[in-house]
């Protein structure tokens, strides 16, 4: 199995309680999640991350056990060799197209030099169509560049699992076409998992193997 979990959460908010308990095993390699405004996607998708501890549960993704209250494992999210992109994605104002990109490879305290410069970062550039804006800093880009920057970015590690939450909203509509082509070509290259949350039909049809439908932190489907 790729995907695996079982895992209950309750989220307060003064009077208001939102209650989750979601169920899921399967050999898919590309899964969508699908559902209403306040569902529990991005709630399911944090505890995936590591940025959210269920109450009760496991979590398994590929051979990897993310988290088994039973067990006492909860493992870190820079543990858990995924990437992340979510909605409110923030690149850092005083690195470049190209730094912000390189970011997550960087070693010690220094942040990526301008002059840095590799292969993979190249191509993602030229895949994600950010060449003439490599020197540039995010304040000059509009948001669709920006959103590509951040997925070029999430990327670079070549993760083992790719979670995206809305990741060409802010996209027109041929180059978030041209783009969905160019992460799934990536995926498929470097081999991992990809859990997607989106509103768009299309990225759901073209993305995934299986749709998971979420209302009000259930399983529809
Ligand atoms: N930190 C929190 N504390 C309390 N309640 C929360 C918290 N975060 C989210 N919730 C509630 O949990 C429910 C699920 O939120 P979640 O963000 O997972 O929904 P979603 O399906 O991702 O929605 P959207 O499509 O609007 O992003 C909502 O009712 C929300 O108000």
């Amino acid at each position: 199995m790729n995907f695996i979990w079982n895992v209950q959460k309750t989220l307060l908010a003064g009077q208001r309680s939102f209650q989750l308990h979601l169920e899921y095993a399967s050999s898919c390699k590309s899964v969508a999640i699908f559902g209403p405004s306040g569902a529990g996607k991005t709630t399911l998708i944090k505890m995936i991350a590591g940025l959210l501890q269920p109450d009760i549960g496991l979590i398994k993704i590929g051979s990897c056990v993310f988290f088994d209250k039973k067990q006492k494992i909860n493992l870190k999210p820079q543990q858990r060799n995924l990437a992340y992109f979510f909605q409110s994605y923030s690149l850092f104002p005083h690195l470049t197209v190209q730094q912000n990109i390189s970011f997550p490879l960087k070693k010690g305290i220094f942040n990526p030099t301008k002059k840095y410069n590799n292969l993979e970062i190249s191509l993602l550039l030229e895949r994600f169509e950010l060449v003439n804006l490599a020197h540039q800093y995010p304040h000059e880009l509009s948001g669709g560049q920006q959103q590509r920057v951040a997925l070029a970015r999430a990327l670079i590690t070549k993760p083992k699992l790719l979670l995206l939450d809305e990741p060409f909203s802010m996209l027109d509509y041929q180059l978030r076409k041209r783009l969905r082509s160019e992460v799934k070509a990536i995926q498929q290259q470097i081999n991992c998992l990809l859990l997607i949350i989106s509103h768009d039909q299309e990225d759901v049809d073209f993305f995934a193997e299986d749709v998971l439908i979420l209302e009000n932190g259930k399983l529809k489907k």
